[in-house]
């Protein structure tokens, strides 16, 4: 996978970057939280038969769409921003760059227009022509113990750092009470909350998702920084106000390695942020399709149909 490089459009497709920064920039005028719901496209994207944008195909004849999966499902967001950028760099470099590449690029654009760090984005992906529904169905939960969520990053070639590092990305972004309510009641099955929810962030939170309330409502991830990128959010999970269950098991699991990577984060938002460059470059090089693999998609909602060569140029006229 030292296939993609951080050159690859810069004769093809100078200002894609660029490019994919200004249609960012213009949503977020919106919609505060877009930058948040990209950079989890990527993750979810990446996590599923690698960088190949998998993720955006749309039901049809013979796709049986990731985003119909329980994690991606009135969750994963952002797809008309995709669209839209893709529909820019149609105009400006027409079948040239990937939807998998613009998951990519538009996950760094969104970190570094928070005020987290910026990185050249390594490129040169390839979108597939099939998703994978059950896959999709396996992504991290917010519920699973660390154990199964280490397993779940290691498959992927991604170590406890890694894990701990791009956990951070919820230093941004909201989360529905369906994915944390679990905490708030009846932990376990205990009658009591969550030991490890600072009692009055517990207050706040019922308040937010009421027993037997709209379990769609959605809070911050970060309830210090909610659309800031900093290191704000493991300094919430030595206070245990860590909004998911998979969240503070990262400090409060005892005796783990993970344990000393929150506290070293906490300390030190350099180390976080140059740790975090890090491993999402490492994500961004799972499995990716390069060369001749798979095609550069004119539409990222769907296969190019059979007149689309498998460099993406429409071979089919009059
Ligand atoms: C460690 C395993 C992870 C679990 C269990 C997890 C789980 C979740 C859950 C349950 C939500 C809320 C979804 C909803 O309510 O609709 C969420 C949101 C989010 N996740 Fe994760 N996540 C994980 C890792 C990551 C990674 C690796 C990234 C990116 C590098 C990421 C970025 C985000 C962002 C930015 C949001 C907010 C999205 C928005 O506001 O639209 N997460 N995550
Ligand atoms: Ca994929
Ligand atoms: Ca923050």
């Amino acid at each position: 996978h030292g296939q993609l490089r951080t050159t690859f459009y810069d004769t093809t497709c100078p200002k894609v970057s660029k490019i994919v920064r200004g249609i960012i920039k213009e949503a977020l005028k919106k919609d505060a939280r877009i930058g948040a719901s990209l950079i989890r496209l990527h993750f979810h994207d990446c996590f599923v038969n690698g960088c190949d944008g998998s993720l955006l195909l749309n039901n049809s004849a013979t796709i049986e769409s990731e985003k119909e999966a329980l994690p991606n499902n009135n969750s994963a967001r952002g797809f008309g921003v995709v669209d839209d950028i893709k529909t820019a760099l149609e105009t400006a470099c027409p079948a040239t760059v990937s939807c998998a590449d613009i998951l990519a690029i538009a996950a760094e654009e969104s970190v570094s227009l928070a005020g987290g760090p910026s990185w050249k984005v390594s490129l040169g992906r390839r979108d597939s022509t099939t998703a994978n529904r059950t896959a999709a169905e396996l992504l991290p939960g917010p519920t699973e113990d660390l154990p199964s969520l280490k397993k779940k990053f290691s498959n992927v070639g991604l170590d406890t750092t890694d894990l701990v590092a791009l956990s951070g990305a919820h230093t941004f972004g909201r989360a529905q009470c369906r994915t944390f309510n679990n905490r708030l009641y009846n932990f376990s099955g205990s009658g009591n909350p969550d030991p490890t929810l600072n009692t009055t962030y517990l207050s706040t939170l019922k308040g937010i998702c009421p027993q037997n309330g709209d379990t769609t409502v959605v809070t911050n991830l970060d309830l210090t920084t909610p659309d800031v990128f900093d290191n704000k959010y493991f300094s919430n999970l030595k206070v245990l106000k860590g909004l998911l269950q998979s969240d503070q098991k990262l400090f409060s699991t005892t005796g783990d390695e993970t344990v000393a990577i929150v506290n070293k984060f906490t300390a030190n938002q350099t180390a976080f942020f140059a740790s975090f460059v890090v491993s999402m470059i490492k994500m961004g090089n799972i499995s990716p399709l390069t060369g001749t693999a798979g095609e550069i998609r004119l539409n990222c909602g769907k296969v190019n149909d059979d007149c689309t060569g498998s460099d993406g140029l429409l071979y089919s006229s009059t």
